[in-house]
């Protein structure tokens, strides 16, 4: 496929098109009508939607969809620094970055041919590479099954003659009815790292995560599959992760949105981020060794 245009078969459909600012986003759809959108802007998702057209991701209605600002919500790809763990700008460069489409990616074994996907690549320009001197190649495939699931593989390869080290996170935004209708299970009995008090170790007490004020943790070491369940909307979202050790949280509560541009000040209520993320011990890799970090996301019907 030369990916200027659309593409029906059996994989659903593939479709390229331009926002109003002239940037290139890949719309996928499955055959019973569940669709995803994908910016070349940072490779971000910006939309993941069922077959009865429900939106799953929260974009806010304040967002700036001018580059080279990310657009808050959606799926951006914090790399390769997480937060402010570094010298780089916040979260790293990559989910500021114009990608372009990967037309001949090498052959990904464990993601079914029978999804509608799209394959992005990023590689460093000469201003990245003065900031961060490591050459590097990052192939990233957003895959929509015919289930609906939504799967990203980032696969990071050095093409440098010397190691480097990153951070990482799919910095996932998930639409909810009420931050106070929700509650993240998967994280109990796990260690975190309070954001908000100087990175301090706790251990999470509760059954469950529910929310009541600001909250901005990386829990350390956690199970691969995390939930977050929505009581009002009745639907529950199911992370699945691949080497990715860390789950962030972050919901930044009321005083902190109205400090936010491109967040509504109530609009708080309905995100929260639970991301799959690297974060405590940085991903390192040899010269031509690559790195897979996979992210599978579901969402079922619950009580
Ligand atoms: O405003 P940004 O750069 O997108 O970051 C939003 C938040 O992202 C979260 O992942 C961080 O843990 C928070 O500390 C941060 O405030």
């Amino acid at each position: 496929m030369n990916h200027s245009g659309t593409e029906s078969d059996n994989k659903g459909l593939v479709e390229v098109t331009k926002d109003k600012n002239g940037i290139q986003q890949v719309v996928l759809r499955n055959h019973r009508g569940a669709s995803a959108r994908v910016s070349l802007h940072g490779g971000q998702v910006l939309s993941w939607k069922t077959e009865r057209g429900e939106e799953l991701l929260f974009t806010s209605s304040k967002a700036i969809f001018s580059p080279p600002k990310a657009v808050r919500g959606g799926i951006p790809i914090c790399f390769p620094q997480f937060g402010q763990r570094g010298s780089l700008e916040q979260h790293g460069f990559a989910r500021n970055k114009m990608w372009v489409i990967d037309q001949n990616p090498p052959p990904l074994p464990s993601d079914s041919n029978s999804n509608a996907h799209i394959d992005l690549l990023l590689k460093p320009s000469e201003d990245d590479l003065k900031l961060w001197p490591h050459s590097f190649e990052f192939r990233l495939r957003v895959s929509l099954a015919v289930d609906g699931y939504l799967t990203m593989i980032s696969r990071i390869r050095n093409v440098n003659s010397k190691h480097f080290s990153f951070s990482f996170a799919y910095h996932t935004y998930f639409s909810i009815s009420d931050i106070s209708e929700v509650r993240v299970e998967g994280l109990e009995t796990h260690d975190y790292l309070d954001n908000l008090c100087q990175k301090e170790r706790f251990t999470e007490q509760g059954d469950a995560l529910t929310f009541e004020s600001e909250v901005d943790r990386v829990y350390l070491d956690s199970s691969n599959i995390i939930a977050v369940l929505d009581h009002e909307k009745k639907r529950t979202f199911v992370i699945r992760k691949e080497g990715l050790a860390d789950v962030v949280v972050w919901n930044p509560w009321e005083k902190k949105s109205k400090s936010m541009v491109d967040l509504g000040d109530e609009e708080y209520k309905q995100m929260v981020c639970v991301d799959a993320a690297a974060v405590e011990k940085p991903i390192t890799l040899k010269p031509g060794e690559e790195w897979t970090g996979r992210l599978e996301l579901s969402v079922v019907p619950s009580t």
